[in-house]
């Protein structure tokens, strides 16, 4: 990908400009007058999200996070598609294990429009379709677009269209790596009273009375949620609310101290640094889109 030729289709003056990244992997970088991103084209992931009136970014990224390609980064929002988690199947041709999280978020996107709304907000939106390598992997012919708003706040939509023969299903997750001062102080409200399958127990099912606090490894997948939660963040002196729609279950991660020593792109404290709070369709809650139709998946992320 040729940044100057991006620069030339795309770049605004000190507003909107295409840079080679960490591992020199094109990105994306946005400032207008209520915030500042960083999103990359590689992997159709943002990177580094913050409002003007913010010290701290809304977005973690590991300091061990791999930039290259064929590598998913540890940060930001990885796009989990077109299935999130674990594959349960081989591949059909060769019978390797697919991807996790399938295979959107290490590969190259394009760039369909970036540009500068009157109202002083950015908007870059980004495409990624089937190739002879993707269908080797998963059989069917996709345009998955992903829209980005930089505003006061941050809006993410990802829309998957079925420009195929045949209907497909997918899951998927907006897999927001949220920076916190320290995740042993914050509390997630909006997931009390729901159900969850506890990742970490082998799926089992379990019940969240109250708050979502972090004090274990935590991998859950919450199913009838409202469509609304808030981050509270004493040490940020911050609450960041996250507002979503197409969404069936929100997702919970955090590896905690065990976890960060055995992942390897993280470093050993950074479980205190994040908590991933995922907007996604998830653990059986699969979406069926029929050729010609499409299915929307959005979040809102900001500060209250
Ligand atoms: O390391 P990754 O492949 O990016 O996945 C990181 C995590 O993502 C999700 O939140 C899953 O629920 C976790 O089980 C997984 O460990």
């Amino acid at each position: 990908m040729n940044i100057q030729q991006l620069n030339t289709d795309f770049g605004i003056e000190n507003q909107i400009l295409c840079v080679a990244g960490k591992g020199g992997l094109p990105c994306i970088q946005v400032n207008n007058a209520k915030a500042s991103a960083l999103i990359s084209i590689y992997a159709g992931q943002v990177l580094s999200f913050k409002p003007v009136n913010q010290t701290e970014d809304f977005m973690f990224i590991s300091e061990n996070a791999y930039f290259a390609e064929g590598k998913a980064a540890k940060g930001g929002v990885p796009i989990c598609w077109p299935w999130f988690g674990a594959a349960t199947e081989l591949d059909h041709i060769t019978q390797e294990k697919k991807p996790d999280h399938g295979f959107v978020r290490t590969r190259f996107w394009s760039v369909v429009t970036a540009e500068m709304l009157d109202n002083g907000d950015t908007k870059i939106v980004l495409e990624i379709s089937d190739t002879e390598e993707t269908r080797k992997i998963w059989p069917y012919s996709f345009n998955l677009i992903l829209e980005i708003l930089i505003s006061d706040s941050l809006t993410l939509q990802l829309t998957t269209r079925n420009t195929g023969k045949q209907p497909f299903s997918i899951t998927e997750a907006l897999h927001t790596y949220l920076n916190v001062g320290d995740v042993t102080q914050v509390e997630v409200l909006g997931l009390e009273n729901t159900e969850y399958l506890d990742k970490n127990s082998g799926f089992a099912k379990a019940y969240q009375a109250g708050v979502v606090k972090i004090f274990e490894p935590t991998d859950r997948i919450h199913s009838a949620i409202t469509h609304q939660l808030i981050l509270a963040d004493p040490d940020f002196n911050r609450k960041i609310k996250i507002s979503s729609s197409g969404n069936q279950n929100v997702v919970v991660w955090n590896p905690w101290i065990e976890g960060a020593t055995t992942v390897q792109d993280l470093d050993k404290d950074d479980y205190k640094r994040f908590i991933c709070l995922e907007v996604a369709n998830a653990a059986g809650h699969d979406v069926e889109i029929k050729p010609n139709c499409e299915s929307r998946l959005k979040a809102n992320y900001s500060v209250i």
